[in-house]
Parts: C-alpha cells; sequence; structure tokens
C-alpha cells in the first residue's frame, strides 16, 4: 500500500532540472522528522518547508498497488500539446516526506510503462531502487549518508552541522546549495542547532557559491512565482 499525501502538476522549482513540467507525487511520512511541530525542535532534521502528514491533500491517498498508483499520477499529465507542436517527456517527481520510504521498482517500472522520467527527491540515508533517472540528494545535518552518488546533490544552506565542503567530494554530477527558507511554517529554528536566523541565507548562499564555483545557485522558483 502508497500512502500519497498529495500529488499535482506544476513546474520543478528547484536544482538542475528547475522550469520543467512535472508531475510531483509528495508521500506522506518522513524518517527525519515525525511532521508534528511539536517535535520539531527535537527531530533529526528541524528546517522542513512541507505538510506531508495524512493522505487527505489534494490529489492525495492510498493505493494498493504500483498500477493503481502509476495510472492515477499519469492522469495529471496534460493531454498532448497541439499540432505541430513537440511533446514534452513527461516527468514524474517522487517526493514528500521521505520518498525511498515507499518508492520501489515495481513504481518506478509502472511510470516507465507509462511514457514517464522518474525523478527524486531524498535526504540521502536510506538506499534507492535501480530505475531512477534523476536523484536528488539534500543532505540533512549529521545524518548518515546511504547515496554517495547520482544526479545532484541540493544543499540546503547554511547548516552548521552539514558544511558543503562535507560533500564536496562525493560522486554527483552536480552540486547546487538551496537558501534555507526561514520563513513562517518552515523552520522554528533553534538558533544553537541549526542556523542563526539572523543570517541572510540567500546573500550566504551567493557569496559561499562565488567562493567555491563547483557549487550553483538553487532558488526555490515556485516559492517566487507562487505557483505552489
Ligand atoms: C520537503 S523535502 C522532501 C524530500 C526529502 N525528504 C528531502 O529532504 O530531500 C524537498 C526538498 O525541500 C528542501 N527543503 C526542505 N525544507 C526547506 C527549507 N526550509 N528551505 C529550503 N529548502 C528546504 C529539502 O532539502 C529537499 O531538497
Ligand atoms: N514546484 C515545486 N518544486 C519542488 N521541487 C522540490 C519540491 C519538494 O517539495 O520536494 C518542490 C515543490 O514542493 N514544488
Ligand atoms: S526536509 Fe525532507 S528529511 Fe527533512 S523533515 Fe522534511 S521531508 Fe523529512
Ligand atoms: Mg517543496
Amino acid at each position: 500500500m502508497y500512502h500519497v499525501k498529495e500529488a499535482f502538476y506544476t513546474l520543478q522549482g528547484e536544482g538542475g532540472q528547475a522550469g520543467r513540467a512535472s508531475v510531483f507525487c509528495r508521500f506522506s511520512g518522513c524518517n527525519l522528522w515525525s511532521g508534528r511541530e511539536a517535535d520539531r525542535t527535537a527531530a533529526a532534521c528541524r528546517f522542513c518547508d512541507t505538510d506531508f502528514i495524512g493522505t487527505d491533500g489534494q490529489n492525495g491517498g492510498r493505493f494498493a498497488d504500483a498500477a493503481l498508483l502509476a495510472n492515477h499520477l499519469a492522469t495529471l499529465w496534460p493531454d498532448r500539446d497541439g499540432p505541430g507542436a513537440r511533446a514534452g517527456t513527461p516527468y514524474v517527481v517522487f517526493t514528500g516526506g521521505e520518498p525511498l520510504l515507499q518508492l520501489d521498482e515495481p513504481l518506478i517500472q509502472a511510470m516507465h510503462a507509462r511514457g514517464f522520467e522518474v525523478a527524486v527527491e531524498t535526504n540521502g540515508t536510506l538506499p534507492a531502487p535501480a530505475g531512477i533517472d534523476w536523484l536528488c540528494v539534500s543532505p540533512k545535518g549529521q545524518n548518515a549518508l546511504a547515496i554517495t552518488a547520482g544526479s545532484e546533490l541540493k544543499l540546503v544552506y547554511p547548516q552548521t552541522d552539514a558544511p558543503p565542503e562535507h560533500f564536496a567530494g562525493l560522486a554527483f554530477d552536480h552540486y547546487f546549495l538551496q537558501p534555507m527558507d526561514t520563513g513562517p511554517g518552515t523552520a522554528e529554528l533553534p538558533v544553537d542547532t541549526a542556523v542563526n536566523p539572523a543570517v541572510n541565507t540567500t546573500a550566504a548562499s551567493v557569496a559561499y557559491c562565488l567562493a567555491h564555483p563547483q557549487w550553483r545557485l538553487s532558488l526555490q522558483t515556485h516559492k517566487i512565482t507562487g505557483i505552489d
């Protein structure tokens, strides 16, 4: 049984595929936080910007097998462009919560069978199934990585327990810094354990990328544009 908080059609807002039309599938649950605000300051990941509890969101629900969930997600991709237009390759982004608690090879194969490329947004602490086309790992503090290679490493910055230097030698194709969103509904940040809220996280990310050109800036463009 797959538990899905919500699913929706939007533009990928972050990282190396930013701007690409995508079906997002947000799985319920995470291994680094319960999702309850009361637990945030004691959690292994404390700055999450996402509600991933339950299955009550837009197009959310419980799906008994891979074919049922894949059919549901495929309905969210729009009909083909008009005559003369080139159809973009259908693209699904599995996120969460932590998608690698639930994503498995049958679901990846079911999306491939429906013509989709498969992307994943993960905290990197759990092993990944085979067949993922675009793998984004976003490390969280001192939580050990089970995945040390992939398409992109997208580090939320700054995190005192996870400086970029810890990851610069891993085997990813692209390296991004994404400024930590410290706004309402995201981080209730303990100053000593995460990041001082007085820091301008975007300015700090820009400065780091200028000084370390291995790293590129990833802005959360869906928040800037207000599309989701
Ligand atoms: C909500 S997470 C879900 C996927 C997975 N659990 C993970 O952490 O990568 C999706 C993306 O949002 C990023 N993110 C979460 N909270 C953020 C925040 N306050 N500011 C910027 N990015 C954030 C994560 O690092 C991750 O790249
Ligand atoms: N548009 C949009 N792009 C995203 N890229 C990663 C997201 C996520 O929450 O995993 C996300 C999201 O929530 N919305
Ligand atoms: S950012 Fe990812 S790892 Fe951290 S609590 Fe949110 S869903 Fe879990
Ligand atoms: Mg998001």
